[in-house]
Formats: C-alpha cells, structure tokens, sequence
C-alpha cells in the first residue's frame, strides 16, 4: 500500500499543516540568504502563506494606497487576500480580484473569506491567473502564485497596471531564484522598475515603466 499511496500535493501538504497549527506563528524557516542571513527573526503561519511580517507590509500598503482594485496571484488559504481586506474594510472600499488554480484549495479559502466578515471586498476566482480576465485599472498586483510563471503573470496584467500603482513579486529571494531572475528579467526588457527587499522569501517592489513621469 505504502508504494503505491498517492503523493500528497505539496499545497494540500501544507493545508493540512496549517489546520493543525491553528492559526499559531511559527519561526520562519526558509533558509539563510546573503540578503537576509536571519530568517528566524520573522514569523510564518505556513511556508505558504506570506510571511507574517510581510502580511502586515501588506495591509499597510493598503492604507497607505487607497487602491480601488488589486489582482492578487495565488490566494493559497486566503491569508494574504484577507489582510489585503483589513486594510480595505479601514479604507471603506475597494475590490481584491484573487485566484487559485487548486480546487481543493479554492474550496478551503472559499470557506474562510465566507467567514470573516470582509468577503465584501473579496471576488474569489477558482481560475488560473493565466487565464484570469479582469475589467479595470489595476492599483496593485501581488503576485503569489506557482513561480515558474511570475513573468508571464506579471506581462500578461502590465497593461492594466496604473503607472502610479505597485508590482509586488513574492518570493525573489536569491534562494528561491526563479522569481529574482523573472524581476531582473523584466526589468531588463525595459517594462518595470524593481527594487528587491530582503525579506526571508524575498519580495520585489516594481513599477511599470510606461506612463511614469
Ligand atoms: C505561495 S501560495 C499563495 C500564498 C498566499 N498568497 C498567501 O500569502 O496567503 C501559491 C498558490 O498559488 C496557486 N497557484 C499555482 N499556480 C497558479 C495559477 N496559475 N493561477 C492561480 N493560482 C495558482 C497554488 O495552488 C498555491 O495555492
């Protein structure tokens, strides 16, 4: 039975995790990077979930940026969409268009926005974000899904990205890698402005080119 027992999916792994953990923080565990040789000084609820001090940049980064609509990348359980709502319920508007390709996953974040009490400025899409189609300007985008395909996310909404508003690529970290190189690769090609932050999974900051003045 053992060989032949179907390996659990790396996020169904981690969803089960994070129900037994029951919403406790934990050290952070991504490893040390030169960027950031004390990873343990932050805090995580999961290795999926954002880390908790970057949850926190984000509901900030909600307050301080008044957006109408942000395009979230990956929900996971809905943890990062959720606090992105805190900042909105504080704002008193806006909308945050978030998807998740899984449907198990889906299923599980459906159910926790369901109940927080801020599903008001929730649209959840059981989609991919490859395939996403959202109508309107884009005052932030966090992109948070599967890291292979940060490029083509970020280049697929570029042109629905207010020139004024923020590109947030998660896990840019140099360990991760894939995703650093995506940012410099965008920014290469000329289409954005980045700057890296040395968080302990990495978070780049960018700014499309086009239309800045
Ligand atoms: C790192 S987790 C997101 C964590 C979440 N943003 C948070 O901080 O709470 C990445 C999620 O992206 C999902 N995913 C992978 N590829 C995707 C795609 N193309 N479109 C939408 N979601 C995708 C995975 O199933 C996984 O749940």
């Amino acid at each position: 039975m053992g060989l032949f027992k179907k390996k659990l999916k790396q996020e169904h792994k981690v969803m089960l995790q994070a129900e037994r953990a029951a919403g406790a923080l934990l050290p952070e565990y991504h490893r040390a990077t030169p960027e950031c040789p004390h990873p343990e000084r932050w805090h995580m609820y999961d290795s999926m979930t954002a880390e908790a001090e970057v949850l926190e940049f984000l509901r900030t980064l909600v307050t301080t940026l008044k957006p109408e609509l942000i395009v979230e990348t990956g929900s996971f359980l809905g943890v990062s969409t959720l606090w992105m709502a805190e900042g909105m319920k504080a704002n008193g508007f806006g909308k945050i268009v978030s998807c998740e390709f899984d449907p198990v996953v889906f299923a599980k974040a459906q159910e926790k926005i369901a109940a927080s009490g801020l599903a008001e400025f929730i649209e959840l899409r059981n989609e991919s974000s490859l395939e996403m189609q959202v109508k309107g300007t884009i005052d932030i985008l966090f992109s948070d899904s599967d890291m292979p395909i940060r490029e083509a996310e970020v280049k697929r909404y570029l042109p629905q990205i207010r020139p004024t508003g923020l590109i947030l690529m998660h896990d840019a970290s140099s360990h991760l890698k894939t995703v650093r190189d995506a940012a410099f690769s965008l920014e290469a090609e000329g289409l954005v402005s980045c700057i890296f932050l040395p968080t302990p999974r990495g978070l780049v900051l960018a700014q499309k080119r086009e239309g800045r003045r």
